[in-house]
């Protein structure tokens, strides 16, 4: 089925410029300098400024790069699901940011490869596959023109050069809509969804997701332009494939762009009380999971009970006061629990399922004030949609302290099967797919699309490079002939594919091999490791107060320190 959704390898091209053969070792910004290489490299180099690219020693170029190509291996490998990182995964990330890394190393002063990285990693944290991961750090290289879609066929696989095919065909599938209204965007929407490899659609979404969190450094029309896109069709396509956070994310930034005023006012109201609503609704889970464990008669007939709590997101808050013109307090699931309930199966043809929802219910009313007239049992009567789920508002006020009701939505996993999937799924429900055999297709093609993935990168057997009991996966795509040693030619290739010369593997080996020997052990390769991630994390706080201090600026500059002095001199000419 998915391969319906894929293109023939003829119909690739190979756009873009040619690879450029090792180029020259160049200071790479943002990058993680491990701490012996960054001691040389001080001792070697007076000045650190970021252009003095000529005046990096070979050792520190080369250095760099080895570090950063681990650094980012280690961390996007952390990120993948215990099943996804196997040995033939960890070989194809490891080759596609061997290709990337220096491609992207200087483009876009520094941010390219800092935007391959963190597409990677949405992409990782979305339990997508090495093959999207490498596609999603490839794809940033294409774009530049740094390499070409024969060097990723020739030097990845061919595999991945299709996915990154069908990601670039869907890069332009908006650009073919004249007008941006709510039809041409369902459309284009299920279009997306049944033409094209769904990991294709991911990608392009993890990509999008990038794009919204720096959409600052875009001029004002295009930030609007490139927010109702996302608002009217990645934002549900996301929420579609099943993609919720991410989808959250994206309504709420495109939410940002095109009504600041209303983002603000909601984004305020929220915000005070986050923090403080927040720790209330894990404490309101911790309890009522331990009542409902405590409950004899509960116990008797569910062998699993989990429960779920949300905040509401600024754009869903935002679209029900405009429903019927509520105030924000009045909205009555900002706070949220949901209780997902499996029955036993005693064999019996008994359905413990409606019994269980009302117990939970009777134990909810026991321990809370439940809020008259808000009830709903869709598990007695479900909708027409066939859903299923009982649902009660809770006031959570206490004397002083107004808040807003509490929504518990109470349900079998069966029902929530169904809400999740089935036709009065939340995707038919809030997505904007209104047509179930549309749904259902989807479905199939993400399931095949997945196992045709697995099946691509099942590990070979355990004969297969000695690799499949590899502990340190880093050290193992290094070690090529798995001698258990790093030897001087296997670091010399790695650095020579990465563009630096033989010159700086000798020096780096000279800096990490403590004993002397002539190679590198597991040990003083982790010791390495070590110096990385140290290096990674600094840079990472580095990050965060920059970050820190631009949002601060921005407050002082977008309040206008001009309005405030306007507003107090405006004041004073009315007193006066
Ligand atoms: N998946 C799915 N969820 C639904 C459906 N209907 C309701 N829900 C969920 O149940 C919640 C509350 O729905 P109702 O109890 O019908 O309340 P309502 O009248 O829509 O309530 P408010 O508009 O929140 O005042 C919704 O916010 C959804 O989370 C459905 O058909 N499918
Ligand atoms: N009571 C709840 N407990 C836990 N999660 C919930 C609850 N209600 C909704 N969610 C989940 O929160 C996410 C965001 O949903 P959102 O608040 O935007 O919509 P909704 O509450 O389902 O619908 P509506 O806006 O119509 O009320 C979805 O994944 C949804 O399944
Ligand atoms: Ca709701
Ligand atoms: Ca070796």
């Amino acid at each position: 089925m998915a391969t319906a959704a894929t293109t023939s390898a003829a119909a690739i091209p190979t756009g873009g410029g040619g690879r450029r053969q090792h180029p020259h070792p160049r200071r790479l910004h943002r990058l993680r300098l491990p701490a012996q290489a960054a001691a040389a490299a001080a001792a070697s180099s007076p000045s650190t400024s970021s252009s003095s690219s000529s005046s990096s020693t070979p050792a520190e170029g080369g250095g760099r790069l080895v570090a950063e190509l681990v650094g980012a291996f280690n961390e996007l490998t952390g990120r993948m699901g215990e099943g996804l990182a196997t040995s033939s995964s960890s070989r194809l990330l490891f080759r596609a940011l061997k290709l990337a890394l220096p491609a992207l190393r200087d483009g876009d002063g520094g941010r390219a490869l800092a935007r391959a990285l963190a597409i990677a990693a949405s992409l990782a944290d979305l339990q997508m596959d090495a093959e999207v991961i490498s596609a999603g750090i490839l794809r940033e290289a294409l774009d530049a023109g740094a390499i070409s879609m024969r060097d990723v066929k020739s030097e990845i696989g061919i595999s991945t050069a299709h996915l990154l095919h069908e990601s670039l065909r869907l890069k332009h599938a908006p650009s073919k809509l004249d007008v941006l209204d709510d039809e041409s965007a369902s459309a284009l929407r299920k279009f997306c969804l049944s033409y094209y490899d769904i990991r294709a659609v991911i990608l392009e979404l993890a990509l999008k997701l990038d794009m919204m969190r720096h959409l600052d450094c875009l001029p004002r029309y295009l930030q609007r332009i490139k927010s109702l896109e996302v608002l009217k069709i990645y934002a549900p396509l996301a929420h579609a494939v099943g993609a919720g956070n991410l989808s959250l994310e994206l309504e709420d930034l495109s939410f940002r762009y095109l009504f600041p005023h209303s983002y603000d006012h909601i984004d305020q109201w929220l915000r005070s009380q986050e923090t403080e609503n927040k720790l209330l609704i894990d404490s309101y889970k911790e309890q009522l999971l331990q009542a409902l464990k405590d409950d004899d008669e509960l116990s008797q007939i569910v062998q699993d009970i989990s429960i779920q709590g949300r905040y509401k997101s600024r754009f869903s808050t935002m679209k029900k006061l405009v429903k019927d013109g509520r105030k924000p307090e009045e909205v009555n699931d900002i706070l949220a629990l949901r209780v997902i309930l499996e029955p036993r199966c005693d064999g019996s043809s008994l359905d413990w399922g409606p019994r269980a929802c009302h117990r939970t219910h009777e134990i909810i009313q026991a321990m809370w004030k439940e809020v008259p007239g808000r009830t709903k049992d869709y598990v007695t009567r479900p909708k027409e949609n066939g859903y299923q789920s009982l649902h009660v508002a809770i006031d959570v006020s206490e004397p002083g302290k107004m808040r807003p009701l509490m929504e518990i939505q109470i349900r079998t996993k069966e029902m929530h099967k169904f809400a999740v999937g089935g036709e009065a799924s939340h995707s038919l429900y809030k997505g904007g797919l209104t047509d179930p055999g549309e749904a259902k297709r989807l479905k199939a093609i993400m399931l095949a699309a997945a196992e045709l993935a697995a099946m691509r990168l099942r590990d070979l057997p355990a004969s297969d490079q000695g690799d499949s009991n590899c502990t340190n996966r880093a050290f193992c795509q290094l070690d090529k002939n798995g001698d258990g040693r790093i030897s001087i030619e296997e670091l010399t290739e790695v650095m020579e594919d990465l563009g630096a010369g033989g010159k700086d593997a000798k020096e780096l080996m000279h800096l990490l091999d403590a004993n002397s020997d002539g190679s590198l052990s597991s040990d003083e390769f982790e010791a390495f490791q070590r110096q990385i991630e140290l290096m990674r994390s600094l840079d990472d706080k580095d990050d965060r107060y920059r970050k820190i201090l631009k949002e601060k600026l921005q407050t002082i500059d977008s309040a206008g320190l001009i309005q405030v002095y306007r507003k107090q001199l405006g004041d004073k000419l009315l007193v006066s």
